[in-house]
């Protein structure tokens, strides 16, 4: 289950308020309509006029639990009305005239708010917003699709943008054509991104495609991480290397990697400690780790959960460790969903899996195709 509803109603919001322009006459009228009350008591015709009028006049300051309900009722369909209403003016306002910026100010200051809630960085937000500018100002519309699409066509390019900036990498195509045996992935990232469970996802991938591996325990730091990924291991029938407990991480990561080169297993993958902070032990630690595995792609693990935070740590890890590639875990329990536009804008990296729950195959390349898809579904 993947939702990033926040994102998506964000850009929905503003393509409803289009929307609305294009409804029917008949639709609008029968919408303003709905606007006059309908509890019309002066209007009241009684044989008996006087009791009829002392009982509505109670009515009025008390009115039974019935009406009461029908009235808040009424008020909903009121607001919804006027809310309704609202829809039209914008349209209204700039058709036949040419767009200028201070006729789309408040919309866009609307669509700045929504994205900013929705993990999406300022700097990404300002792209959205400059490309929306480039695409409407200055235009003649006399018809509501017409601006439609001129709005959602802009902010699907956007979004392409922003997610293929940085070359794709296809993992399973990157195995197999380096001509290298074995090949070394190192993972790592905070405590509690989900280090541990996507290798288990990967290896299972890996499985999947028929290239075989071996997982390198090298969290020596949480003595459950080895009792997690020799879990792991089991139910994947896949080689583990663990070491003890305070062992030298480095020195794990060795042997298992001359344990792939004695079986022949095509690939390593290296679990590593997190930290709840990013710290320079850590750092040192991976340093090491990098420097005596020679891996051949690290892979930096984010949680779409820490929001904003996670860019901090992408850009500590690059300025301290480096890497080259990510993968955003946790993506189904992500109710926002901007952070993912961010990673790919302003990262230098291309985020190549998303984690989408806990299940082994609960791990999908990511394709920005897929993701303007999902956006803009209705
Ligand atoms: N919903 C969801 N949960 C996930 C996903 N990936 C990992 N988790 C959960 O996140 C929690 C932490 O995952 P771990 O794999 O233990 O994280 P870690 O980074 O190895 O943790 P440390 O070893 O402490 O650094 C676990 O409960 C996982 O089941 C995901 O894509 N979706």
């Amino acid at each position: 289950m993947i939702c990033f509803d926040k994102l998506k109603k964000a850009f929905n919001n503003l393509l409803d308020k289009i929307k609305g322009e294009s409804k029917p006459e008949e639709e609008k009228k029968e919408e303003t309509k709905q606007t006059a009350p309908t509890l019309q008591i002066e209007e009241a015709k009684s044989p008996r006029l006087e009791e009829t009028q002392t009982q509505q006049k109670q009515e009025i300051t008390n009115p039974p639990e019935g009406v009461q309900i029908a009235e808040k009722e009424e008020k909903k369909n009121i607001i919804t009305t006027e809310e309704k209403k609202s829809r039209f003016s914008f349209f209204d306002f700039i058709k036949y005239k040419t767009i200028k910026e201070e006729d789309i100010q408040d919309i866009l200051e609307e669509l700045r708010y929504q994205l900013l809630e929705s993990d999406v960085s300022y700097e990404v937000t300002e792209k959205i917003l400059d490309d929306l500018k480039n695409a409407i100002i200055g235009k003649k519309v006399t018809r509501s699709e017409d601006l439609e699409e001129l709005v959602t066509n802009s902010l699907k390019k956007s979004i392409e943008e922003i997610l293929t900036k940085n070359q794709r990498i296809d993992l399973i195509e990157e195995i197999r054509k380096r001509n290298k045996k074995p090949y070394v992935i190192v993972f790592f990232g905070v405590n509690g991104v989900g280090k541990t469970t996507t290798i288990a996802k990967v290896a299972y991938l890996l499985k999947k495609n028929k290239i075989s591996c071996i997982i390198s325990a090298s969290d020596t730091f949480r003595a459950a991480a080895q009792e997690q990924l020799a879990y792991h291991a089991s139910k994947l029938e896949i080689p583990i290397v663990k070491g003890k407990y305070g062992a030298d991480p480095a020195s794990v990561a060795f042997d298992a990697i001359n344990s792939a080169k004695s079986r022949n297993i095509d690939v390593v993958l290296i679990d590593t400690a997190g930290r709840m902070h990013v710290d320079e032990d850590l750092v040192s630690e991976l340093k090491r780790i990098v420097k005596i595995a020679k891996p051949d792609l690290r892979i930096l693990v984010l949680d779409s959960l820490a929001g904003n935070d996670a860019l901090e740590q992408a850009k500590y890890f690059e300025n301290n460790v480096g890497y080259d590639a990510v993968i955003l875990t946790k993506v189904d329990a992500d109710a926002k969903g901007g952070v993912i536009l961010s990673l790919a804008y302003e990262l230098n990296k291309p985020v190549i899996y998303l984690g989408v729950g806990q299940d082994y195959d609960s791990l999908i390349p990511f394709d920005a195709e897929w993701f303007i898809k999902r956006l803009f579904s209705s």
